[in-house]
């Protein structure tokens, strides 16, 4: 699905955490999120998560992060509800990680700060036919994130880890199917914060409807160890760098208000 080629890896350049030129740049993302500021809004409604796991269909390393990658061709895989008017379809997830456990999150609450984040990215297929349409639209897109903590292993997970050996380079593809994505959301995904934001990785476009859950996902230790296995560089590269702090700096709220399904 295109949802990732075009986008992550033919605009990542080395510079690009800093002040790239951005569309107005008045809704950038990742942020704190300071709870006491939150508004609860209690219009939001509740999330509808409907993934196929058929839709499941690779794992490829993008020079960035690892991405796993949907068949979004259908309505198969989508999220509806909660802050969304339309339905999303679901295209890809990924994860942003640190070098050590005490840090790798992209958004924060009340600055703390999480060894990892899972985002599951879906476009707008009421509106849109195609992601890279909907990348480019105030409502094109909708990304779930979800903060990842050390504690016992994730048996969901493991499958996935399992895998990163086989794309330790950058630009490795691996057929990975039958995944549920679901079984990396947190038990409760009632409570969650939701604002208006960017990608966070190129082409950084203000474009997404971010949805943050409160509950984070226990994972072990030695399933974070796995992600910083993998490397930024491809085969040829004489020098090899480890894939970890792939993670944005935060930027400016500029007055926006972060909205919460709970109080
Ligand atoms: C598909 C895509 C591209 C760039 N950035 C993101 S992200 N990190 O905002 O989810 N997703
Ligand atoms: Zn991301």
């Amino acid at each position: 699905s295109a949802c990732s080629s075009k986008y992550v890896l033919s605009q990542v350049h080395p510079m690009w955490q800093g002040p790239l030129a951005v569309p107005g740049g008045d809704r950038q993302s990742p942020i704190n999120i300071a709870v006491r500021k939150s508004v609860f809004d209690p219009q939001l409604k509740p999330l509808t998560f409907q993934y196929d796991p058929r839709t499941c269909q690779q794992i490829w390393n993008n020079g960035y992060s690892f991405l796993v990658e949907y068949d979004d061709t259908t309505d198969k895989s989508t999220l509806s509800g909660g802050p969304l008017e339309d339905r999303y379809r679901l295209c890809q997830f990924h994860f942003h990680w640190g070098e050590s456990n005490a840090w790798g999150s992209e958004h924060t609450v009340d600055r703390r700060v999480f060894p990892a984040e899972l985002h599951l990215v879906h476009w707008n297929a009421d509106k849109y036919s195609l992601f890279e349409e909907a990348v480019m639209e105030e409502n094109g897109l909708a990304v779930i994130g979800v903060f990842l903590k050390v504690g016992k292993r994730h048996e969901g997970l493991q499958k996935l880890v399992d895998a990163l050996p086989t794309v330790r380079h950058k630009d490795s593809v691996v057929e990975f199917t039958k995944f549920d994505p679901a079984c990396l959301l947190p038990t409760n995904t009632e409570n969650y914060w939701t604002y208006a934001g960017s990608l966070t990785t190129p082409p950084l476009t203000e474009s997404v409807s971010w949805i943050v859950m409160k509950q984070p996902i226990e994972v072990s230790h030695d399933q974070l160890a796995v992600f910083r296995s993998l490397l930024f560089t491809s085969a040829e590269e004489e020098v090899q760098k480890s894939m970890v702090n792939n993670f944005r700096v935060q930027q400016p709220l500029r007055g926006r208000t972060v909205r919460s399904s709970f109080t």
